[in-house]
């Protein structure tokens, strides 16, 4: 798991803020508490030039027994491309509309460019990741969310196996978010949706998104550090929430159902995931 041909400097627990665990308190997470934890991180297209310090995290986490999970999405890369490439972009309540053309280009961009970068930063820093999407392993499956959409697909089934084998070997999974149509063809599917349905399925601990936000702001741009159902609908109802953050709240609440830990935190700064589990105020809690 660790390379050692690794700079000693680059190796995580050579940090001297990796001291994230107070064993006194029992509401924070203890070194021992961690094993055979899962953890699902959403990393947001909008943080992707910070992952290096969210990897060390990742790596970290699991060097101490934790099962780290972690889908990505692409959004503002997907932008430029189908900007050099003269093709519109456009967005209905933050889900990309998706023809045929745009398909490909977000499957390029999310499988070939983007998944493998994550992949070979892991590996660069010391650990050992397996780059999938959706579709591969009959992984996620879906269907046309909205004809007016294109090829988005919402999510039917998740067939967590895959991603449980490739666990057990040691390996951090990093997802790509496409999944299958039902006549198996690929559909673009938003990341913070994949990762809620797929935290669900792996029964995860914790399910944090890393966003380019300190949390979900309020209307006087203060931000809310617990929400619940009822307040983030009230939020969405008054525009408050809209945009990217529209599909990160719908899956935050999806969550909750099913995982006990549902937050959003910044990703842009230093070492947040070691810091989400400490017992501080940070980003915002989704609670039921
Ligand atoms: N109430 C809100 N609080 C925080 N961010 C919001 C809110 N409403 C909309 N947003 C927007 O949502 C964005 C995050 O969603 P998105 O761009 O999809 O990020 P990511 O790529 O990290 O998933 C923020 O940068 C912000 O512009
Ligand atoms: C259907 C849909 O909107 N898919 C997203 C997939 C990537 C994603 O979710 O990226 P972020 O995490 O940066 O938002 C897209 O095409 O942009």
């Amino acid at each position: 798991m660790i390379n050692p041909s690794v700079p000693a400097t680059d190796q995580p627990w050579n940090r001297h803020e990796f001291i994230p665990m107070d064993h006194a308190s029992p509401s924070k997470c203890s070194f021992s508490q961690l094993k055979g934890k899962t953890f699902v991180v959403k990393l947001g297209g909008s943080t992707l030039e910070y992952q290096r310090s969210v990897l060390q995290d990742c790596i970290c986490l699991q060097i101490l027994g934790a099962n780290i999970v972690l889908v990505h999405g692409g959004g503002p890369v997907i932008n430029e491309w189908l900007s050099k490439l003269h093709i519109p972009v456009h967005f209905e309540h933050g889900l990309r509309v998706t023809d045929a053309q745009t398909l490909n280009v977000v499957r390029m961009v999310l499988c070939g460019q983007i998944n493998k970068e994550i992949a070979t930063t892991i590996t660069q820093l010391g650990g050992q990741a397996v780059g999938l999407c959706g579709t591969d392993g009959n992984l996620i499956q879906g269907h046309i969310a909205d004809e007016s959409l294109g090829y988005v697909g919402a999510i039917d089934t998740i067939n967590p196996t895959l991603i449980r084998q490739v666990l057990d070997d040691g390996y951090i999974p990093v997802l790509a978010p496409l999944g299958l149509g039902p006549d198996g063809s690929s559909l673009n599917m938003n990341a913070d949706l994949v990762a809620s349905h797929l935290a669900g399925a792996l029964n995860a601990t914790r399910l944090t998104f890393l966003s380019n936000i300190d949390g979900i702001y309020n209307a006087d741009g203060t931000i809310i550090s617990e929400l619940n159902e009822q307040q983030a609908q009230a939020l969405i109802e008054e525009h408050v929430i809209r945009d990217g953050m529209l599909p990160k709240v719908h899956a935050c609440i999806h969550a909750l159902e099913e995982v006990p830990c549902v937050q959003i935190a910044n990703g842009c700064t230093s070492h947040v995931l070691l810091h989400t589990l400490e017992d501080l105020p940070i980003g915002t809690k989704f609670v039921r």
